[in-house]
């Protein structure tokens, strides 16, 4: 179990003090995969790095397994440390060592008997998928293959927890998935705790049990992924989520802002659907009964841990009246329905 209490973190900087993390209460449970997804300057970062002691909060308190970091110094700080490990967005690598001397690295470290730390190179390297690779060295690998170095590395003192900074923030898209297939093998297989910090929902979607949204220093929201993606309360998460239902938002924004302008009479809405629901045929009926008429402009389907979540995004026309029971007949079918009035920000 993760407790973080009360924690807010003050730089001095020239310009005066800026809090960069406010309030932030979490806790996390054991084997979960927490994410934390946030614009740049949210304070993703600085909070993460809260978590193995690499900042110390100016208040509250961080407690791993009931040990609390954040009163740790020294040799006692740099121990606990070693039950958390940490991957990187830019990998972090030795350059000058191999695949096999990287994760050596930290076992070295650690002072673990010669043919003890090789023998669990040997696995970890295996874990990850690098056999064959044990002699190339970084420059020689693609971005997964380093991350995947990074991971094993971070894996050799068998930690509690791995702290995940945006590690799949320089990999293309399909390399991602696949550093994110391995974080979740990882997990199960461990049991390994895991908090995460990104700017990508898609992140989040695919492998988090849970999610906080964090703006300026705070969490404005959190929950399980599931319930976040069906039923997002901020416009900051309603946000993200658009952009991961469709990466290219920008344009889909301006078609939208245009078939507002051309039907105002009609609205465009944003109907999320979840499980069962997505083998019903509920669009038919609400055109046949309600008396509506419906365009799709776009839709997609994406999987999270618990399940497959259809975003479907329709214009409605015709008579307001007829629009407005169409929208609570699917609101009474348990389905999320967002109206949008403007999507481009003025
Ligand atoms: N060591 C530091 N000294 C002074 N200010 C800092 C320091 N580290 C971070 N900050 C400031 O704290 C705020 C939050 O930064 P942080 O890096 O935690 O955000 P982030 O969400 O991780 O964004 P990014 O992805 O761009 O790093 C920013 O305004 C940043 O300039």
């Amino acid at each position: 179990m993760i407790e973080l209490k009360n924690i807010k973190k003050v730089f001095q900087t020239k310009q005066g003090s800026l809090t960069a993390v406010k309030d932030i209460n979490i806790s996390i449970k054991d084997g979960e995969i927490y994410g934390i997804v946030g614009y740049s300057g949210a304070g993703k970062s600085t909070l993460v790095r809260m978590f193995n002691g690499l900042e110390m909060p100016t208040e509250g308190t961080v407690a791993i397994e009931g040990n609390v970091i954040s009163q740790l110094q020294g040799k006692s700080l740099r121990k606990e440390r070693q039950k958390i490990g940490m991957i990187f967005q830019h990998f972090n690598l030795l350059w000058s060592r191999t695949v096999e001397e990287n994760v050596l690295f930290p076992l070295e470290l650690a002072k673990i008997p010669k043919e003890e730390r090789e023998a669990k190179a040997k696995e970890l390297i295996g874990l990850v998928g690098l056999e064959g690779r044990e002699k190339a060295y970084p420059s020689q690998l693609s971005g997964g293959q380093k991350q995947r170095v990074g991971i094993a590395r971070a894996l050799a003192n068998d930690p509690t927890l791995l702290l995940c900074d945006e590690a799949t923030s320089a990999l293309d898209p399909q390399t991602t998935d696949e550093v994110l297939d391995l974080l979740l093998d990882i997990n199960k297989r461990l049991n390994l705790t895991i908090v995460l910090i990104t700017h990508e929902m898609h992140v989040i979607r695919k492998i988090c049990d849970r999610v906080a949204v964090m703006d300026d220093g705070k969490i404005v929201e959190e929950g399980s992924v599931i319930d976040v993606f069906k039923k997002p309360q901020q416009d900051i998460t309603k946000r993200f989520i658009r952009q991961d239902a469709n990466p290219d938002s920008e344009d889909t924004d301006m078609i939208f802002e245009e078939l507002l302008a051309e039907y105002p009479e009609g609205k465009i809405v944003h109907l999320t659907f979840h499980g069962h629901q997505a083998k019903m045929p509920i669009m038919s009926k609400i055109v046949r009964e309600d008396g509506v008429d419906l365009s799709i402009i776009q839709g997609s389907i994406h999987q999270t841990q618990e399940g497959a979540i259809g975003s479907l995004y329709v214009q409605l026309t015709g008579e307001n009246e007829k629009i407005q029971v169409a929208i609570e007949e699917l609101r009474k079918l348990q389905v999320e329905v967002e109206v949008l009035e403007h999507v481009v920000e003025t």
